[in-house]
Protein backbone atom coordinates (compact mmCIF):
# COMPACT_ATOMS: atom_id res chain seq x y z
CA UNK A 1 0.00 0.00 0.00
CA UNK A 2 2.31 2.24 0.95
CA UNK A 3 4.66 1.52 -2.08
CA UNK A 4 1.83 2.28 -3.75
CA UNK A 5 1.25 5.89 -2.73
CA UNK A 6 4.89 6.15 -2.51
CA UNK A 7 5.49 5.19 -6.46
CA UNK A 8 2.00 7.39 -7.53
CA UNK A 9 3.84 10.46 -5.62
CA UNK A 10 7.16 10.05 -7.44
CA UNK A 11 5.49 9.70 -10.67
CA UNK A 12 3.27 12.83 -10.03
CA UNK A 13 6.57 14.53 -9.07
CA UNK A 14 8.17 13.13 -12.43
CA UNK A 15 5.45 15.24 -14.55
CA UNK A 16 2.42 13.66 -16.40
CA UNK A 17 3.06 10.87 -18.63
CA UNK A 18 3.12 11.01 -22.10
CA UNK A 19 0.19 9.08 -24.11
CA UNK A 20 1.31 7.01 -26.99
CA UNK A 21 -1.76 6.48 -29.25
CA UNK A 22 -0.66 3.55 -32.29
CA UNK A 23 -2.35 0.98 -34.33
CA UNK A 24 -3.04 0.89 -38.09
CA UNK A 25 -3.91 3.70 -40.39
CA UNK A 26 -7.54 3.83 -40.28
CA UNK A 27 -7.92 2.08 -37.46
CA UNK A 28 -9.49 4.88 -35.75
CA UNK A 29 -6.96 7.05 -33.75
CA UNK A 30 -7.15 10.30 -35.25
CA UNK A 31 -11.18 10.06 -34.97
CA UNK A 32 -10.52 9.05 -31.28
CA UNK A 33 -8.08 11.57 -30.36
CA UNK A 34 -9.87 14.71 -31.99
CA UNK A 35 -12.63 13.81 -29.65
CA UNK A 36 -10.66 13.42 -26.43
CA UNK A 37 -8.53 16.84 -27.59
CA UNK A 38 -12.07 18.62 -27.46
CA UNK A 39 -13.70 17.13 -24.32
CA UNK A 40 -10.70 17.74 -22.33
CA UNK A 41 -9.18 21.03 -23.96
CA UNK A 42 -6.71 22.16 -21.32
CA UNK A 43 -6.48 18.69 -20.26
CA UNK A 44 -4.18 16.89 -22.97
CA UNK A 45 -2.24 18.49 -25.80
CA UNK A 46 -1.32 16.88 -29.14
CA UNK A 47 2.38 16.47 -30.40
CA UNK A 48 2.32 17.81 -33.59
CA UNK A 49 4.44 15.67 -35.64
CA UNK A 50 6.72 16.83 -38.78
CA UNK A 51 5.79 14.55 -42.14
CA UNK A 52 6.83 14.98 -45.83
CA UNK A 53 3.52 13.79 -46.69
CA UNK A 54 0.98 16.36 -48.68
CA UNK A 55 -1.74 17.77 -46.77
CA UNK A 56 -5.04 16.18 -47.45
CA UNK A 57 -8.11 18.74 -47.49
CA UNK A 58 -9.25 20.27 -44.53
CA UNK A 59 -5.75 19.94 -42.67
CA UNK A 60 -3.66 22.84 -41.14
CA UNK A 61 -0.21 23.41 -41.30
CA UNK A 62 1.23 23.35 -37.64
CA UNK A 63 -1.96 21.95 -36.07
CA UNK A 64 -2.43 18.19 -38.10
CA UNK A 65 1.13 18.16 -38.87
CA UNK A 66 4.04 20.07 -39.06
CA UNK A 67 4.19 19.70 -43.52
CA UNK A 68 7.80 19.91 -44.72
CA UNK A 69 10.10 18.54 -47.34
CA UNK A 70 12.06 15.76 -47.23
CA UNK A 71 15.35 17.94 -47.51
CA UNK A 72 14.19 20.06 -44.30
CA UNK A 73 13.21 16.45 -42.63
CA UNK A 74 16.79 15.17 -43.27
CA UNK A 75 18.10 17.92 -42.07
CA UNK A 76 16.56 18.23 -38.63
CA UNK A 77 16.84 14.96 -38.10
CA UNK A 78 20.49 15.29 -38.71
CA UNK A 79 20.93 18.26 -36.24
CA UNK A 80 19.10 16.28 -33.93
CA UNK A 81 15.64 17.99 -33.36
CA UNK A 82 13.78 14.64 -33.55
CA UNK A 83 13.07 11.90 -30.44
CA UNK A 84 12.24 9.50 -33.21
CA UNK A 85 11.40 9.62 -37.18
CA UNK A 86 9.78 6.86 -39.22
CA UNK A 87 9.23 5.92 -43.61
CA UNK A 88 5.42 5.13 -43.72
CA UNK A 89 4.08 4.08 -46.93
CA UNK A 90 6.55 6.41 -49.06
CA UNK A 91 6.64 9.39 -46.71
CA UNK A 92 8.84 10.36 -43.36
CA UNK A 93 7.34 11.20 -40.31
CA UNK A 94 8.24 12.14 -37.08
CA UNK A 95 8.40 13.54 -33.57
CA UNK A 96 10.47 16.93 -32.24
CA UNK A 97 11.35 17.75 -29.24
CA UNK A 98 10.43 20.87 -29.68
CA UNK A 99 6.68 19.61 -30.42
CA UNK A 100 6.74 17.24 -27.01
CA UNK A 101 8.42 20.49 -25.25
CA UNK A 102 5.68 22.94 -26.40
CA UNK A 103 2.76 20.63 -25.38
CA UNK A 104 4.45 20.04 -21.60
CA UNK A 105 5.15 23.69 -21.35
CA UNK A 106 1.75 24.40 -20.85
CA UNK A 107 1.30 21.78 -18.79
CA UNK A 108 -0.84 19.53 -20.60
CA UNK A 109 -0.61 15.55 -20.97
CA UNK A 110 1.66 14.90 -24.41
CA UNK A 111 -0.52 13.01 -27.16
CA UNK A 112 1.61 11.39 -29.76
CA UNK A 113 -0.36 9.84 -32.82
CA UNK A 114 2.57 7.52 -34.33
CA UNK A 115 3.65 4.31 -35.89
CA UNK A 116 4.91 1.14 -34.74
CA UNK A 117 8.30 1.91 -35.51
CA UNK A 118 7.79 4.83 -33.28
CA UNK A 119 6.67 3.35 -30.73
CA UNK A 120 9.71 0.90 -31.12
CA UNK A 121 12.66 4.24 -31.26
CA UNK A 122 10.13 5.78 -28.35
CA UNK A 123 11.08 2.50 -26.09
CA UNK A 124 14.82 3.28 -26.13
CA UNK A 125 14.27 6.54 -24.85
CA UNK A 126 13.63 8.17 -21.46
CA UNK A 127 10.14 9.84 -22.32
CA UNK A 128 8.01 6.76 -20.68
CA UNK A 129 4.53 7.32 -21.80
CA UNK A 130 1.39 4.96 -21.59
CA UNK A 131 1.13 2.81 -24.88
CA UNK A 132 -2.32 2.21 -26.22
CA UNK A 133 -2.87 0.28 -29.13
CA UNK A 134 -6.16 0.91 -31.39
CA UNK A 135 -7.08 -1.87 -33.21
CA UNK A 136 -9.68 -2.34 -36.38
CA UNK A 137 -11.80 -5.27 -35.64
CA UNK A 138 -10.95 -7.08 -38.81
CA UNK A 139 -9.03 -6.35 -42.06
CA UNK A 140 -11.95 -6.15 -43.88
CA UNK A 141 -13.57 -3.43 -41.53
CA UNK A 142 -10.08 -1.36 -41.96
CA UNK A 143 -10.12 -2.17 -45.91
CA UNK A 144 -13.68 -0.40 -46.03
CA UNK A 145 -12.79 2.04 -43.30
CA UNK A 146 -9.29 3.71 -45.84
CA UNK A 147 -11.94 3.25 -48.83
CA UNK A 148 -14.97 5.30 -47.60
CA UNK A 149 -12.35 8.04 -46.45
CA UNK A 150 -11.05 8.75 -49.23
CA UNK A 151 -7.72 10.21 -48.73
CA UNK A 152 -5.98 7.52 -50.13
CA UNK A 153 -4.91 6.68 -53.56
CA UNK A 154 -5.49 2.69 -54.31
CA UNK A 155 -1.62 2.46 -54.10
CA UNK A 156 -1.09 4.21 -51.23
CA UNK A 157 -4.23 2.43 -50.18
CA UNK A 158 -2.60 -0.72 -50.70
CA UNK A 159 0.28 0.05 -48.63
CA UNK A 160 -1.36 0.92 -45.90
CA UNK A 161 -2.88 -2.08 -45.67
CA UNK A 162 0.16 -4.32 -46.52
CA UNK A 163 1.99 -2.43 -43.49
CA UNK A 164 -1.48 -2.77 -41.19
CA UNK A 165 -1.33 -6.61 -41.38
CA UNK A 166 2.02 -6.72 -40.51
CA UNK A 167 1.71 -4.09 -37.61
CA UNK A 168 -1.48 -5.94 -36.27
CA UNK A 169 0.90 -9.19 -36.28
CA UNK A 170 3.53 -7.15 -34.35
CA UNK A 171 1.03 -5.68 -32.18
CA UNK A 172 -0.22 -9.30 -30.27
CA UNK A 173 3.45 -9.34 -28.63
CA UNK A 174 2.76 -9.27 -25.43
CA UNK A 175 3.99 -6.83 -23.05
CA UNK A 176 4.25 -4.10 -25.99
CA UNK A 177 1.24 -1.81 -25.08
CA UNK A 178 -0.35 -0.99 -21.74
CA UNK A 179 -3.70 -1.13 -23.28
CA UNK A 180 -5.34 -2.42 -26.64
CA UNK A 181 -8.82 -0.80 -27.53
CA UNK A 182 -10.62 -2.70 -30.27
CA UNK A 183 -12.43 0.42 -32.52
CA UNK A 184 -15.58 -1.80 -33.29
CA UNK A 185 -18.54 0.76 -31.71
CA UNK A 186 -16.85 4.58 -31.66
CA UNK A 187 -19.08 4.80 -28.67
CA UNK A 188 -17.80 1.98 -26.70
CA UNK A 189 -14.10 2.44 -27.88
CA UNK A 190 -14.03 5.88 -27.14
CA UNK A 191 -15.34 5.28 -23.44
CA UNK A 192 -12.51 2.55 -22.92
CA UNK A 193 -10.15 4.89 -24.23
CA UNK A 194 -11.71 7.74 -21.68
CA UNK A 195 -11.20 4.73 -18.97
CA UNK A 196 -7.80 4.59 -19.38
CA UNK A 197 -6.87 7.69 -19.07
CA UNK A 198 -8.28 8.35 -16.24
CA UNK A 199 -5.34 7.93 -13.88
CA UNK A 200 -3.00 9.14 -16.03
CA UNK A 201 -4.73 12.27 -15.82
CA UNK A 202 -4.91 12.21 -12.14
CA UNK A 203 -1.56 12.03 -11.84
CA UNK A 204 -1.47 15.36 -13.67
CA UNK A 205 -3.85 16.92 -11.59
CA UNK A 206 -0.97 16.10 -8.81
CA UNK A 207 1.27 17.37 -10.97
CA UNK A 208 -0.52 20.45 -11.32
CA UNK A 209 -0.64 21.11 -8.09
CA UNK A 210 2.77 21.10 -7.71
CA UNK A 211 2.88 23.59 -10.54
CA UNK A 212 0.55 26.01 -9.21
CA UNK A 213 -0.11 26.53 -5.32
CA UNK A 214 -2.55 28.89 -6.16
CA UNK A 215 -4.57 26.51 -7.48
CA UNK A 216 -4.41 24.04 -4.67
CA UNK A 217 -4.88 26.95 -2.19
CA UNK A 218 -8.29 27.66 -4.10
CA UNK A 219 -9.12 23.27 -4.06
CA UNK A 220 -8.61 23.15 -0.11
CA UNK A 221 -11.07 26.05 0.20
CA UNK A 222 -13.38 25.01 -1.96
CA UNK A 223 -13.89 21.59 -0.87
CA UNK A 224 -13.17 22.39 3.06
CA UNK A 225 -10.21 19.86 3.22
CA UNK A 226 -9.08 18.87 6.32
CA UNK A 227 -6.30 20.97 5.98
CA UNK A 228 -6.36 24.78 4.79
CA UNK A 229 -3.85 26.67 3.79
CA UNK A 230 -4.03 30.21 4.09
CA UNK A 231 -1.36 31.53 2.42
CA UNK A 232 -0.65 30.51 -1.35
CA UNK A 233 2.66 32.43 -2.54
CA UNK A 234 5.90 30.89 -3.80
CA UNK A 235 7.48 30.48 -0.55
CA UNK A 236 5.23 27.69 0.32
CA UNK A 237 5.68 25.29 -2.31
CA UNK A 238 7.41 22.92 0.51
CA UNK A 239 4.04 22.90 2.93
CA UNK A 240 2.15 22.43 -0.47
CA UNK A 241 3.78 19.51 -1.17
CA UNK A 242 3.37 17.89 2.77
CA UNK A 243 0.01 18.92 2.11
CA UNK A 244 -0.56 16.78 -0.99
CA UNK A 245 1.61 13.95 0.26
CA UNK A 246 -0.53 13.95 3.85
CA UNK A 247 -3.60 13.80 1.62
CA UNK A 248 -2.67 11.09 -0.19
CA UNK A 249 -1.38 9.19 2.83
CA UNK A 250 -4.91 9.99 4.25
CA UNK A 251 -6.81 8.24 1.05
CA UNK A 252 -4.32 5.38 0.87
CA UNK A 253 -5.51 4.83 4.71
CA UNK A 254 -9.20 6.08 4.57
CA UNK A 255 -9.72 5.32 1.03
CA UNK A 256 -11.42 8.42 0.50
CA UNK A 257 -11.17 9.37 -2.78
CA UNK A 258 -8.80 12.19 -3.35
CA UNK A 259 -9.69 14.08 -6.26
CA UNK A 260 -13.54 13.49 -5.68
CA UNK A 261 -13.84 16.64 -7.59
CA UNK A 262 -11.74 16.17 -10.39
CA UNK A 263 -13.99 18.23 -12.50
CA UNK A 264 -14.67 21.10 -10.37
CA UNK A 265 -10.56 21.03 -10.56
CA UNK A 266 -10.80 21.32 -14.00
CA UNK A 267 -12.83 24.49 -13.95
CA UNK A 268 -10.86 25.95 -11.19
CA UNK A 269 -7.50 25.01 -13.57
CA UNK A 270 -9.02 26.40 -16.76
CA UNK A 271 -10.16 29.65 -15.48
N1 LIG B 1 6.81 7.25 -36.16
C1 LIG B 1 5.91 8.21 -36.37
N2 LIG B 1 4.75 7.92 -36.96
C2 LIG B 1 3.87 8.95 -37.13
C3 LIG B 1 4.14 10.26 -36.74
N3 LIG B 1 3.07 11.03 -37.06
C4 LIG B 1 2.17 10.21 -37.61
N4 LIG B 1 2.65 8.95 -37.67
C5 LIG B 1 1.99 7.73 -38.17
O1 LIG B 1 2.07 7.73 -39.57
C6 LIG B 1 1.01 6.94 -40.08
C7 LIG B 1 0.37 7.67 -41.24
O2 LIG B 1 -0.24 8.84 -40.82
P1 LIG B 1 -1.16 9.70 -41.79
O3 LIG B 1 -0.45 9.93 -43.06
O4 LIG B 1 -1.65 10.88 -41.06
O5 LIG B 1 -2.33 8.69 -42.16
P2 LIG B 1 -3.53 8.06 -41.33
O6 LIG B 1 -2.97 7.49 -40.07
O7 LIG B 1 -4.07 7.02 -42.24
O8 LIG B 1 -4.50 9.16 -41.06
C8 LIG B 1 0.05 6.71 -38.91
O9 LIG B 1 0.24 5.39 -38.47
C9 LIG B 1 0.51 7.68 -37.85
O10 LIG B 1 0.31 7.17 -36.55
C10 LIG B 1 5.39 10.53 -36.11
O11 LIG B 1 5.73 11.62 -35.72
N5 LIG B 1 6.22 9.46 -35.97
N1 LIG C 1 -15.74 2.91 -34.77
C1 LIG C 1 -15.85 3.36 -36.00
N2 LIG C 1 -16.87 2.96 -36.77
C2 LIG C 1 -16.98 3.37 -38.04
N3 LIG C 1 -16.13 4.22 -38.65
C3 LIG C 1 -15.09 4.67 -37.93
C4 LIG C 1 -14.89 4.26 -36.57
N4 LIG C 1 -13.78 4.84 -36.12
C5 LIG C 1 -13.29 5.59 -37.14
N5 LIG C 1 -14.07 5.49 -38.23
C6 LIG C 1 -13.85 6.10 -39.54
O1 LIG C 1 -12.79 5.38 -40.14
C7 LIG C 1 -11.94 6.24 -40.88
C8 LIG C 1 -10.51 6.11 -40.36
O2 LIG C 1 -10.44 6.70 -39.07
P1 LIG C 1 -9.21 7.64 -38.68
O3 LIG C 1 -9.54 8.24 -37.37
O4 LIG C 1 -8.88 8.57 -39.80
O5 LIG C 1 -8.07 6.54 -38.53
P2 LIG C 1 -6.50 6.70 -38.26
O6 LIG C 1 -6.25 8.06 -37.68
O7 LIG C 1 -6.16 5.59 -37.32
O8 LIG C 1 -5.84 6.53 -39.59
C9 LIG C 1 -12.50 7.64 -40.74
O9 LIG C 1 -13.25 7.95 -41.90
C10 LIG C 1 -13.40 7.55 -39.51
O10 LIG C 1 -14.49 8.45 -39.60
Amino acid sequence: MYLRTFCRLFSAMAGPRPVVLTGPSGAGKSTLLKRLLKEFEGVFGFSVSHTTRRPRPGEENGKDYHYVSREAMEAGIASGDFIENAEFSGNMYGTSKAAVQEVQAKNLICVLDIDMQGVINIKKTDLNPIYISIQPPSMEVLEKRLRDRKTESEESLQKRLKTAAKDMELSKKPGLFHEVIINDDLEDAYRKLKGVLAEVRRLALLCSFYKCPQLLATVTRRHRAPFTLVSANQDHRVWIRCLVMIRQLMLSVTRVPFLSCKQEILKVQKS
